[in-house]
């Protein structure tokens, strides 16, 4: 049996604590994701979705239990060093890019992260065919605006540049936090096909949060939804394939 890419033990934390207003926001989550894994999350506003993301990607500490990468211990690891690792893209289509930055300028970055400050905008030259053969596979014009600045984009051009940046170097995990929200439905299902097209070509392992139960069925080969802090539901394969929207109504309210 293959081991997890990511694993979380029994992971719980809260906010204000040790004041009255202390709350538990994760529950003791347990979970495991093997590589090749597309879950897409499901929960009510409130349920901890995104700080569910924000302990797996380090910018919230935990107060309880363990996050194992390839069965390293990672929890007491810094946000920074996780990027080696992980990338996340967010709903702001505004985050993640560099606005004065060109779009091939911003990819470059992407795919130097880590490399020394003074070598980073060596070759862009000799990568720009690259950066043309990665934005084509977007329908969304990227391609002829490598020279644009990321300010310019519209927001579904921009989101497409996050995502593909978040890609560039083939992160063992990739967190997408309802990373279509923001955008209109045709640019948004666009982005979604890019973004499902990508994690199989590549084998990407990915977690994505969503409010559409129509998406989070349609894409992906296990679905998790949250509740107040814990996984309610956890189907994966052919448990998967036959569930359907009333059977999502039963489990929680949107
Ligand atoms: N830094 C914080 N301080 C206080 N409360 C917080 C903090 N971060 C999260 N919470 C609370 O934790 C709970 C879970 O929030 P979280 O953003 O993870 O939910 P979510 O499932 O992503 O919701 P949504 O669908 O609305 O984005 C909420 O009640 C929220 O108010």
């Amino acid at each position: 049996m293959t081991n997890p890419i990511l694993e979380l033990q029994n992971v719980t934390t809260y906010v204000n604590r040790h004041t009255p207003d202390e709350q538990k926001i994760l529950r003791g989550i347990n979970l495991k994701v093997y590589p090749g894994d597309f879950i897409t999350i499901l929960g009510s506003n409130g349920a901890g979705k995104s700080t569910l993301f924000n302990t797996i990607g380090g910018n919230l500490a935990v107060d309880d239990g363990h996050i194992l990468v390839n069965e390293k211990d990672i929890t007491r690891l810094s946000e920074e060093k996780r990027t080696r690792f992980l990338s996340r893209v967010f709903q702001d289509p505004k985050l993640g890019t560099a606005p004065r930055m060109t779009v091939s300028e911003n990819l470059l970055l992407a795919e130097k992260r880590g490399a020394r400050r003074g070598l980073v905008f060596r070759g862009l030259k000799r990568q720009m065919p690259h950066f043309r053969e990665i934005t084509g596979t977007m329908e969304n014009d990227l391609s002829n605006r490598l020279n644009t600045p990321a300010g310019e984009l519209s927001g579904g051009q921009r989101q497409a540049l996050s995502f593909l940046m978040a890609t560039i170097k083939r992160p063992d995990i990739l967190l997408l936090d309802e990373h279509t929200a923001a955008l209109d439905p045709k640019t948004s299902q666009e982005l979604l096909q890019a973004t499902d097209d990508r994690i199989r070509e590549d084998k990407l392992t990915c977690l994505m949060i969503t409010h559409h139960l129509e998406d989070a069925l349609k894409y992906g080969n296990r679905l998790i939804v949250l509740d107040k802090g814990q996984i309610k539901i956890d189907v994966s394969g052919d448990e998967k394939q036959k569930l359907t929207i009333d059977d999502l109504y039963k489990y929680f309210e949107i």
